[in-house]
């Protein structure tokens, strides 16, 4: 046969791309490259797209199992939110908080706790609007960062010296944030937030408020429709090489697809999980072996009797495993509850154990059911929303931001320039992916 008849076009010869993982990033990578008139297959693990989101229901009611809240000034929310005519949906407005002082979680107004926390987190972030001039490109002060970076949450607060009392308000926060303990969380990771969320309270406030009304899986729907890549499900990758001028993806069932180009967008978390050849340079080794999303990571719906309305409980560092828990929506039984817990030891499917961490935070809650996700349990994710270790900027950035070579590039939005840790900077990765990808940048 001529030579040219071994490039006879096969499913594989025509294939473009493969993007590898069906979450924000995957999907918005996969359509940035179909706009671009590329053939693009997507491979993920999973039988579901969405990744570390998962619109499902619960006590009769939409409700998110991962990330869930957007903020309409978020960049790139803000812009598919218009491309694809999304509607958001607000949370209603809260009733009271109980918040822990050193006599026990005391019941506020939200206007009165939500102000003496306010009043903390400017402190707390004091300078930030010098070390991050620029948060969308945030080593822009690099100079000014190289010991903040190593500071963790926990090094900020006793920096300040806050009486017990103040200390207790904020602690809960910061050590949920960081997945623990407030040593685990860098200084820059939250205060980088606070920053792109305008230096402001109610800015941070507002990035817990606004809630897709076809939930995320309605945007992530949109991008398919709109740009129709191939979806393979249950099809978990083994392995990503190089040679030859292509790059060979080959699952754990052992089917190998080429392409001339891969955009890898599975958690950092997992990278260690693949083998890559050519092997992942330091940066990219030492953020997959530190990991970046948090390890425990657990998300619980509460579906509870009426009695206790729109109530918000927070508490103390170490007060309960369920540090934080907000109110959703009213139900035909009563209330639906939304908590967050980092606490390994706590069996969130335990009705009992659910109710005694309720408790801790003043509230006495009736509880129905419960519905728990364990992101950290969960081999494709192996933690839940990203949030850097002290060192971990500027150690890392923007090295992480590297392709692996050429052809293989990485998505994340757990190495997102702007809102890492959120779905904007998922899609904001995915975007760049695509652009690297494709030889563009
Ligand atoms: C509990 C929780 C609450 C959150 N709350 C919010 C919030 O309110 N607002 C917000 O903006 N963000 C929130 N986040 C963060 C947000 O969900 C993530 O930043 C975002 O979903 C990450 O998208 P991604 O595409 O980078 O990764 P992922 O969504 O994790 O997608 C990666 C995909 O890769 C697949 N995969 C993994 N390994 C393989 C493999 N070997 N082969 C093939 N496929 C593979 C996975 O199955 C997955 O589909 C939250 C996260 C969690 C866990």
């Amino acid at each position: 046969a001529p030579a040219y008849a071994a490039e006879e076009e096969t499913e594989d010869t025509a294939r473009d791309f493969i993007v590898i993982g069906a979450g924000f990033a995957g999907v918005t990578a996969a359509r940035e490259l179909r706009a671009r008139g590329k053939k693009v297959t997507i491979l993920e693990a999973r039988s579901r797209v969405g990744g570390r989101t998962w619109t499902d229901t619960f006590g009769g009611q939409l409700v998110e199992v991962g990330g869930t809240w957007v903020e309409p000034t978020q960049p790139n929310i803000s812009r598919e939110l218009k491309r694809y005519n999304l509607a958001l949906e607000e949370d209603e407005p809260l009733d009271r908080m109980f918040l822990p002082t050193p006599n026990g979680p005391k019941a506020f107004t939200p206007e009165a706790g939500g102000a003496a926390m306010g009043a903390l987190f400017d402190k707390f972030f004091e300078g930030s609007r010098q070390y991050f001039e620029r948060p969308f490109q945030p080593l822009y002060r690099a100079d000014l960062l190289q010991k903040l970076d190593r500071m963790s949450l926990r090094d900020r607060l006793n920096e300040l010296k806050l009486s017990p009392a103040d200390e207790m308000l904020i602690n809960g926060q910061t050590a949920i944030y960081s997945g623990g303990a407030s040593t685990d969380g860098a200084l820059t990771m939250l205060a980088q937030w606070w920053s792109l969320a305008g230096w402001t309270n109610q800015g941070w406030s507002d990035t817990q408020r606004y809630r897709m009304k076809t939930g995320t899986v309605g945007m992530l729907t949109a991008m398919i429709n709109e740009s129709k890549p191939t979806v393979v499900f249950n099809a978990p990758v083994a392995s990503v090489a190089e040679s030859g001028g292509r790059v060979h993806v080959t699952t754990r069932a052992g089917k190998t697809y080429s392409a001339k180009g891969v955009v890898v967008a599975v958690p950092v978390n997992v990278w260690h999980t693949i083998k890559f050849t050519p092997g992942l340079p330091a940066a990219h080794t030492a953020a997959a072996s530190q990991g970046i999303a948090v390890k425990n990571s657990v998300k619980i719906w509460i579906h509870a009797r009426n009695g206790q309305g729109r109530v918000y409980g927070q508490a103390a560092e170490g007060g309960s495993p369920i540090p934080m828990f907000i109110p959703y929506k009213k139900t035909a039984e009563g209330q639906l509850y939304v908590g967050f817990s980092v606490d390994p030891k706590l069996d969130a499917t335990n009705v009992a154990q659910v109710k005694d961490a309720v408790r801790k935070l003043g509230v006495d809650l009736d509880i129905i059911g419960v519905r728990a996700q364990n992101w950290g349990a969960e081999e494709f994710s192996r933690g839940g929303w990203a949030f850097r270790k002290p060192g971990q900027l500027t150690s890392l950035y923007p090295d992480v931001l590297n392709q692996l070579t050429s052809r293989i590039t990485f998505a994340s939005g757990d190495i997102a320039e702007g809102w890492t840790g959120f779905l904007d900077g998922a899609i904001e990765s995915g975007m760049r992916a695509a652009q690297l990808a494709n030889g563009e940048m």
